[in-house]
């Protein structure tokens, strides 16, 4: 594969490397806009209105993170803004006793007073920083972690549909910055207090100074708070444009250091080619970052010559009121000093207050995520669930997955009935919606059409906590834990203490026993490779801990998808063996599998075809001759690989019946 990304793509336009590895670009700005018109959002006026809310939320997160850290910062940044302002105020009382008329040393005593108002202010302003940076540092990370907490709690009880929907994921992406995000406002709502209370302290001297002084003040800042403005919406804009394309970057790069794909990687020789991509993806981001700092560059120019402006009509005016003789001299040093003093507490404030601003927008993305992801919440309560039903039945149930049931429905019209303590076996080729069908019997998706009656009860209205409990599941693509052999097990029941016997007897039932004996630490093994003492199994391995796993749970209803793909001939035997004697035992089991073979035990079996229930019955009936033929078909197809006369002929048949072979 020599496909050679261009050095600078365009930034609009899909790259090669995300056209050819992800199918088109993934810049898209509509997603996140469909939300309640989130570019309107970033308006000054909705933000300033939004703001002091989301100050309150971040406030109230604090208070919830650690009570006595937010009291001291309070305080500290408090006492630091109060102490300033009195120390400017005492500067003003110095100058005027400074530059009154008399003797040197009287004008000198005059001034004591004051000068030692300034230096013990100096001193409380250096003790209220020192508190809150302790505080603030006490509080940061806790916050962080708490308003982490929040949309992880919210996130594990959303629908599975919700977890694979690309708008909720690109959601989620920018409600993670948020968390962070919640921790800077903590830094930055201090800020605000301390430079809020500076500015006043300033603004009230100017004011009583002359009262044309302030507006003028005002006047220096306003260029400087439009351009800081611009530049954070400008910021965040970007961010929800390129953050697919943020999250498929750091995927490239991921790749290349996993250890799961590391063989074909270094095999199949594609770590270069990745690289490469990972490149070309790295260098469309550092473009748009050029674009963002360029246009920030523009911005601060046209600002700074505005606030040049302003400045020198403030300092025209000051000479301006000398001259004319409205003000003295040693007022208008006064007046030199607070103009400097507050419009540095105000350009510190528009500093925050912008930063705020900017951080409080992830803050409010993290906000709508939890809005969101409660109204996607599996519902709690509901019927209490049959604790051992008689039957469950499908009743034209149909169901496609979101973005894909214009075209075909996964599952269509699917009428069929299990019953209770049965081994119920479902087959079909690749594709045609087995898994699907478990799926929604766990509960795991909602039947689009149709009903699903557990001993005549519609599972709609049942408490959906309590079908989870009742099965136990394995399924094709069951996950790999990267904890120890024994979590890896205990893992299938977490709301009680691990039970070793308990362990023990699942990993007998899956013959998974000697996979632990096996293992340098045994059960304490970590089975994570990159870890110390980390340690790798092969795919039959784990698979005989997952359903050790499923065992584990001991749920009513055993869900077990293709559970022998990986296992040996002798493993396989004894798995479907067990299977079978935990029916017996009154456990109802559902059997995905691919082995028509290991179905001939089967209660019942129900075979699908492009999501439709094509013929149901026990392997006897499915395999004579009044049958629709579909898994008779498929099955002498199977066998026909290890028999002498070659495979069978799908669809064709003597005229007795029996399936024509293919010659070897
Ligand atoms: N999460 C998903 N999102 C979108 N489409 C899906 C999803 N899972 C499955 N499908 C589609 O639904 C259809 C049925 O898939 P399903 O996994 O149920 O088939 P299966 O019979 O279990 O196949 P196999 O034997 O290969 O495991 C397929 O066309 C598949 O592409």
């Amino acid at each position: 594969m020599r496909h050679s990304p261009p050095r600078h793509p365009r930034p609009q336009e899909a790259s090669p490397s995300e056209r050819l590895l992800f199918g088109g670009p993934l810049r898209h700005d509509q997603g996140w806009n469909k939300h309640e018109n989130a570019h309107l959002e970033l308006s000054l006026w909705s933000m300033a209105l939004r703001l002091p809310r989301l100050v309150g939320a971040t406030i109230r997160l604090a208070a919830r993170a650690d009570r006595g850290a937010l009291r001291t910062v309070a305080a500290a940044e408090l006492g630091q803004g109060v102490s300033q302002a009195v120390g400017l105020i005492a500067i003003n009382h110095v100058l005027a006793a400074v530059l009154a008329a008399g003797p040197t040393g009287q004008r000198l005593t005059a001034a004591l007073p004051a000068l030692l108002v300034v230096a013990v202010t100096g001193v409380v302003g250096a003790l209220a920083t020192s508190a809150s940076t302790s505080g603030t540092g006490r509080l940061e990370p806790k916050v962080e972690r708490v308003a982490t907490e929040m949309y992880l709690e919210r996130v594990i009880h959303v629908e599975l549909a919700a977890i694979e929907d690309e708008e909720f994921h690109r959601l989620l992406d920018s409600a993670q910055y948020g968390a962070s995000s919640a921790r800077r406002m903590i830094k930055y709502c201090s800020g605000v207090v301390g430079a809020l209370v500076a500015f006043v302290a300033a603004a009230g001297v100017l004011t009583v100074l002359h009262p044309v002084l302030l507006p003028l003040l005002a006047l220096t800042t306003v260029p400087r708070a439009w351009a800081s403005l611009r530049i954070a919406r400008a910021r965040y804009s970007s961010f929800h444009h390129w953050v697919q394309h943020a999250r498929a970057g750091r995927l490239l790069s991921g790749l290349l250091i996993q250890t799961e794909p590391a063989p074909e990687v270094r095999v199949h020789g594609v770590g270069p080619f990745l690289l490469r991509h990972f490149r070309s993806m790295s260098e469309s981001s550092e473009a748009e970052q050029t674009r963002l700092s360029r246009e920030a560059a523009r911005v601060r120019l046209i600002a700074s010559a505005l606030t040049g402006t302003a400045v020198l009509a403030t300092y025209a005016a000051l000479g301006g009121l000398l001259l004319t003789g409205v003000m003295r001299l040693s007022v208008a040093g006064t007046a030199v000093l607070a103009t400097r003093s507050g419009s540095a507490s105000l350009a510190s404030l528009i500093l925050q207050i912008n930063s705020l601003y900017e951080e409080a927008c992830y803050v409010q993305d993290l906000e709508r995520l939890c809005q969101e992801a409660a109204e996607r919440a599996i519902p709690e309560g509901g019927e209490p669930v049959p604790d051992n039903p008689k039957e469950i039945r499908f009743e034209d149930v149909s169901f496609g997955y979101p973005g894909t049931a214009a075209r075909r429905p996964a599952l269509d019209g699917v009428s069929l009935t299990i019953p209770q303590g049965k081994i119920v076996a479902l087959v079909g080729e690749n594709g045609s919606g087995k898994s699907t069908l478990v799926k929604l019997l766990a509960g795991l998706y909602r039947p689009d059409s149709g009903r699903i009656l557990w001993d005549g009860q519609d599972m709609a209205g049942l408490d959906r906590a309590g079908v989870f409990a009742r099965f136990a599941m394995v399924s094709q693509d069951f996950h790999r834990w990267p904890f120890t052999c024994r979590m890896n097990v205990a893992i299938g029941r977490t709301d009680h203490a691990v039970s070793q016997e308990r362990l023990e007897t699942a990993a007998r039932y899956a013959g998974a026993d000697e996979v632990v004996e096996q293992l340098p630490r045994g059960w304490d093994t970590l089975l994570a490779r990159g870890y110390e003492g980390g340690h790798q199994l092969s795919g039959g391995q784990w698979q005989r801990l997952g359903i050790a796993r499923a065992r584990y749970r001991e749920g009513r209803i055993l869900i077990v998808d293709e559970p022998t793909s990986a296992l040996d001939a002798r493993a396989e035997l004894q798995v479907f063996d067990q299977i079978r004697r935990l029916a017996d035992g009154g456990q109802t089991v559902l059997l995905i599998t691919h082995r028509l073979a290991s179905v001939r035990h089967a209660d019942v079996i129900h075979v699908l075809e492009h999501g439709r229930l094509r013929e149901s019955g026990t392997f006897e009936e499915l395999m004579g001759p009044s049958s629709a033929g579909v898994f008779r078909d498929l099955y002498e197809l199977q066998r026909g690989q290890f028999a002498e006369d070659g495979p069978a002929v799908p669809g064709s048949r003597d005229p007795d019946g029996v399936p024509r072979r293919a010659p070897r």
